[in-house]
């Protein structure tokens, strides 16, 4: 991994993230129960749960993809239960789907450039009329997905068609896409799903990298519960849509609710790798 990408003119700690007595209700049914967690500026905070414990529902109200019943998640001085998807995007806070959604024909450069559109300034007609200022944007935008792609490992495969690329990598594009947004928060929708062993410990590091290397605050929905104990300052347990424990990953672990949570799930305890 290289050491020459820094984060975009951050040289402070991201502002912490709250959520706050959040609620989320689908018709008849609650989702998510006044459920509330910090996320530690610079920290990596898991929130992990059986199926249907209400994690991805969770990320989906971060995101502003879902709208809250109540309750809020405040991010520095925002509050973004109000704010649509692109907002939130704007503020700084950058996400990563359960499912791969990369342009599998386009290659990884390219995927990566369209992780840079929020960020590109030039308009469209000044872009399509290739105006040197356009062109002179687009060069800088290219550089830095150059150090990006050398940070997350990817420099060799720039050219390469994202379809053509074994699971693990195409996992690892998507990280490195986040990054072109220049977060200052990241969520990682169950990064490892899918993944072998080697590819598991691969990411894991690279998760670390970020955190430690760029400062980033990340908040991430796993399964995989040896990698959330290995990589998390912080864990959230969510069950039936409550918060039934919170704190370090060693605490957790041994508490007895979490336990019963996990034992009692149907298929929970059987995804809990390690
Ligand atoms: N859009 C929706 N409409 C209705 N119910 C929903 C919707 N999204 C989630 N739910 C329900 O909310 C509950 C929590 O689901 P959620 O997907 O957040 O859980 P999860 O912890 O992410 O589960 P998994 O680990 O299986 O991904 C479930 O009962 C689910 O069926």
């Amino acid at each position: 991994m290289s050491d020459t990408y820094q984060p975009d003119g951050m040289d402070t700690l991201p502002p912490r993230l709250e959520v706050r007595d959040v609620t989320v209700r689908f018709a008849g049914l609650t989702a998510l129960d006044a459920v509330g967690f910090t996320v530690e500026p610079g920290s990596v905070h898991a929130v992990i749960g059986p199926n249907g414990a209400g994690k991805s529902t969770c990320f989906n109200v971060l995101s502003g993809v879902y709208r809250a019943t109540s309750g809020s998640v405040r991010f520095g001085g925002a509050e973004l239960t109000a704010l649509p998807p692109h907002r939130i995007a704007a503020l700084g806070v950058a996400r990563t789907f359960q499912n791969i959604a990369l342009s599998p024909r386009l290659s990884v450069r390219e995927n990566l450039m369209l992780g840079r559109h929020r960020l590109t300034r030039a308009g469209f007609v000044a872009a399509g009329l290739r105006l040197p200022s356009a062109r002179r944007e687009a060069r800088r935008h290219g550089e830095r997905v150059t150090e990006i792609a050398a940070f997350v490992g990817l420099s060799g495969r720039l050219p390469t068609p994202v379809g053509l690329l074994p699971y693990g990598v195409q996992k690892r594009v998507e990280l490195a896409r986040a990054l072109c947004m220049e977060p200052r928060l990241l969520l990682l929708d169950e990064p490892v799903a899918g993944m072998n062993g080697g590819e598991r410990r691969d990411m894991a590091e690279l998760i670390v990298a970020v955190r430690e290397s760029l400062g980033i605050s990340i908040l991430l929905v796993e399964h995989d519960m040896g990698m959330v104990m290995r990589i998390a300052d912080a864990v959230t347990v969510l069950d039936f849509g409550r918060r039934i424990a919170g704190g370090p990953p060693a605490e957790v672990q041994d508490d007895p609710e979490v336990i019963r949570a996990y034992l009692g799930a149907a298929g929970g305890a059987g995804e809990a790798t390690s």
